[in-house]
C-alpha cells in the first residue's frame, strides 16, 4: 500500500530509527524494529517476534497525527513511546536505552541477544558530528550519546557499537574482544576530549608503576664548594676591585655605538642659525606654508618668500639663469673636451644626488637624467651654462648596478679628472646627510689633497632626516676634515626636491664663475 509505505518512510525519517537488519552475537539476522499502520494508526513492534525475553508483548503505538514522536525514558529505566496527543504508553522495562543521532545509525549488539532489547531514543538536535582524536580513534563526540541502563539480570560484558571504540577497548582490556562492562560503555558514551581522559586515566593507572619509572628524576642540586686556598677560580675574582689600569682599558673598550656618538654632537651656533634660516631638514609643509612659501611650487624653498606672484621668483645669480646644454661625455680621459671654461664637478657615491642637483642649481628639471637606481650616469657628462661656466656630472662611485669591473673604471676615470683636469674650479663632493661619510668619501678626499683640488662638501638630501641631524651632519664633517688644506669652508646644506639651501649653493658657485679665469 503506497499510503502505509509513505507514512512507514516519514515516520522513521522523523524519528530516525533504523529498522534495517542488525547481527547479533548469536550470528542470526534480527528484526529490530516493525511498523505499520493500521486504520490510521501506526504500530511500532520491536524485537522479532514483538515479545520481549518474560514474554511480554511489547508494542509501540502511536497515532500518525501530524508525524511528530517522542521518546523517552520515563525515569525508571524504561522506554516510552508517546505519539503527540496520544495517551498510549508503552513500557520496556530495565532495558538499556541508547540514543542515536539523527544522522549516524549505530548498531548495538548485546553479549546474549534475548536478553537485551533495544530502543532508539530520537534526540532532537542531535548532530551526529564526528570528531577524529588525537591518537586516530574515530569518537563521536557528544552527539551521539548511548546511555545504558543496565538489565540487572545482564550485568555480563557487551560488545560495542564502534569500531573505533572498540579498538580502545581492546587496547585497555585485550583479552575481552569486543567486549567492555556497563561502566565502560558510559565512558564511551561521553564527548571524545573526556573519552580520551578517561582512557588517558586508565592508562597511567595502569602502567602507574611504570609512568613512576618514567617521571624524570629529581635534579640533584649541583653544590659547589669553593676552595679558599684555590686562586685559580674565577668566582673569586667578581669580587676584586680592579686596578688603575684595568679600569682604563675597559673604560676605552666601553665604546659608545655610532649612533649615540652622532646624537651627542653639539652643532655650532652657526651651523644651528644656518639650518633654521633656510628651513634645512625634514619640515611639515604647514611650516614652510607659515615662512610664506608656496608649497604648490616643486621645490618650494627655492623661491622668495612672501611672493605675490603665484610664478616662482627669478633666479638672483645671473649665470644660473643661463640654459644649461650638454656637450660632452667621456668614458675614458681622452674623450674630455677641451678644458676651455671654468668648471664645477658633481661628485660622491652613486645616487646621492648629483644629477639632481644640476637640474635644481639651474631649475631646468629634466635636462639631466636623473634615477632612483644607482648607476644611471655612467660617463663623465659636460654642461655648459651659457658662456662662462661648465657644470661636469661625474658617475657616482660605491654601490650601483653596475659589474664590478666597470665600476673600478669609472672610479678610475672619476680620480683622473680630480686630479688632472687643469680647469677643474671646484668639486662638490656630494655626502647624502642621512649616512655621512663612507670610506670611498674619503679616498676620494685624500686623493684631492694630494693633488690639491679644491672642494667643498656640500649635503644633500636634507629633506631626509630632522633638521637637528642636519646640523649635526654638517659639525661632524666640518670637524673630521678641519685640518684638510683643499677643503673649502663651510660645508654646504642641500634639498633638492625642497629647494632649501639650494640659493646659498648657488652664491657660493657664482662667486667662482666671477673670479675664475682659465
Ligand atoms: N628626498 C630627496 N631625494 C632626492 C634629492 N636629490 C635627489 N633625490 C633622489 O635621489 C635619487 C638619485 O638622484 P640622482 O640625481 O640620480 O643621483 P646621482 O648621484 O646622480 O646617481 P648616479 O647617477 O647613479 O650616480 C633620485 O630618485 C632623486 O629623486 C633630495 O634632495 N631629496
Ligand atoms: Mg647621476
Amino acid at each position: 500500500m503506497p499510503a502505509e509505505s509513505t507514512l512507514r518512510h516519514k515516520l522513521s525519517k522523523r524519528l530516525k530509527i533504523s529498522n534495517g537488519k542488525s547481527k547479533n552475537e548469536n550470528g542470526g539476522n534480527k528484526k529490530l524494529l516493525n511498523s505499520r499502520v493500521n486504520d490510521g494508526k501506526l504500530e511500532i513492534s520491536i524485537g522479532k517476534s514483538n515479545k520481549n525475553s518474560k514474554g511480554e508483548n511489547i508494542k509501540a503505538r502511536h497515532r500518525a497525527m501530524d508525524g511528530k514522536r517522542k521518546l523517552k525514558s520515563n525515569g525508571k529505566g524504561n522506554i516510552v513511546f508517546r505519539g503527540q496527543g496520544s495517551d498510549e504508553e508503552v513500557y520496556e522495562p530495565r532495558r538499556y536505552e541508547t540514543m542515536n543521532s539523527d544522522r549516524k545509525r549505530k548498531r548495538i549488539y548485546a553479549a546474549d541477544g534475548d536478553d537485551i532489547g533495544r530502543v532508539y531514543d530520537n534526540h532532537a538536535g542531535a548532530h551526529g558530528k564526528k570528531t577524529l582524536s588525537k591518537k586516530g580513534f574515530e569518537v563521536v563526540e557528544n552527539h551521539v550519546q548511548f546511555s545504558f541502563v543496565e538489565q540487572e539480570s545482564v550485568r555480563k560484558s557487551r560488545t560495542i557499537w564502534d569500531k573505533g571504540l572498540a579498538m580502545k577497548v581492546n587496547k585497555s582490556k585485550p583479552d575481552s574482544n569486543k567486549k567492555v562492562n556497563a561502566s565502560q560503555i558510559k565512558l564511551q558514551g561521553m564527548s571524545g576530549s573526556s573519552l580520551k581522559k578517561t582512557v588517558g586515566d586508565k592508562k597511567s593507572f595502569d602502567g602507574d608503576s611504570q609512568a613512576q619509572d618514567d617521571q624524570p628524576k629529581k635534579k640533584k642540586k649541583r653544590v659547589i664548594r669553593i676552595d679558599p686556598y684555590d686562586t685559580s677560580n674565577k668566582r673569586l675574582d667578581d669580587g676584586l676591585i680592579p686596578d688603575e689600569n684595568a679600569k682604563k682599558d675597559m673604560e676605552k673598550n666601553v665604546e659608545m655605538s655610532k649612533n649615540a656618538q652622532f646624537r651627542a654632537i653639539q652643532p655650532s651656533p652657526s651651523i644651528l642659525s644656518f639650518v633654521e634660516d633656510n628651513l634645512l631638514g625634514r619640515r611639515r609643509p604647514i611650516e614652510l606654508r607659515r615662512a610664506g612659501y608656496n608649497i604648490d611650487l616643486s621645490a618650494p624653498l627655492d623661491n622668495i618668500p612672501f611672493s605675490t606672484s603665484s610664478e616662482r621668483e627669478r633666479i638672483e645669480e645671473n649665470i644660473f639663469r643661463n640654459k644649461l646644454e650638454f656637450f660632452a661625455a667621456a668614458k675614458v680621459s681622452s674623450s674630455f673636451p677641451a678644458p676651455d671654461l671654468p668648471e664645477i664637478a658633481f661628485a660622491g657615491r652613486s645616487n646621492v644626488g648629483k644629477s639632481s642637483m644640476l637640474n635644481a642649481l639651474t631649475r631646468q628639471w629634466g635636462v639631466v637624467r636623473t634615477s632612483d637606481k644607482p648607476g644611471l650616469t655612467q660617463t663623465i657628462n659636460f654642461f655648459k651654462l651659457g658662456t662662462k661656466l661648465c657644470l661636469v656630472d661625474l658617475p657616482g662611485y660605491g654601490f650601483a648596478y653596475a659589474k664590478e669591473e666597470v665600476k673600478d673604471a669609472w672610479e678610475e676615470l672619476v680620480k683622473e679628472y680630480v686630479s688632472t683636469r687643469v680647469s677643474l674650479k671646484r668639486v662638490c663632493l656630494l655626502i647624502d646627510t642621512k649616512w655621512g661619510m663612507k670610506p670611498r668619501d674619503h679616498e676620494l678626499i685624500s686623493l684631492m689633497e694630494r693633488s690639491q683640488t679644491k672642494y667643498q662638501v656640500v649635503l644633500t638630501k636634507t629633506d631626509t632626516v630632522f633638521p637637528i641631524d642636519v646640523a649635526r651632519r654638517a659639525m661632524q664633517i666640518e670637524e673630521s676634515l678641519k685640518a684638510n688644506n683643499s677643503l673649502v669652508q663651510p660645508v654646504m646644506m642641500v634639498s633638492s626636491k625642497s629647494g632649501a639651501g639650494i640659493r646659498s649653493l648657488r652664491t657660493v658657485l657664482s662667486k667662482i664663475a666671477r673670479f675664475a679665469k682659465v
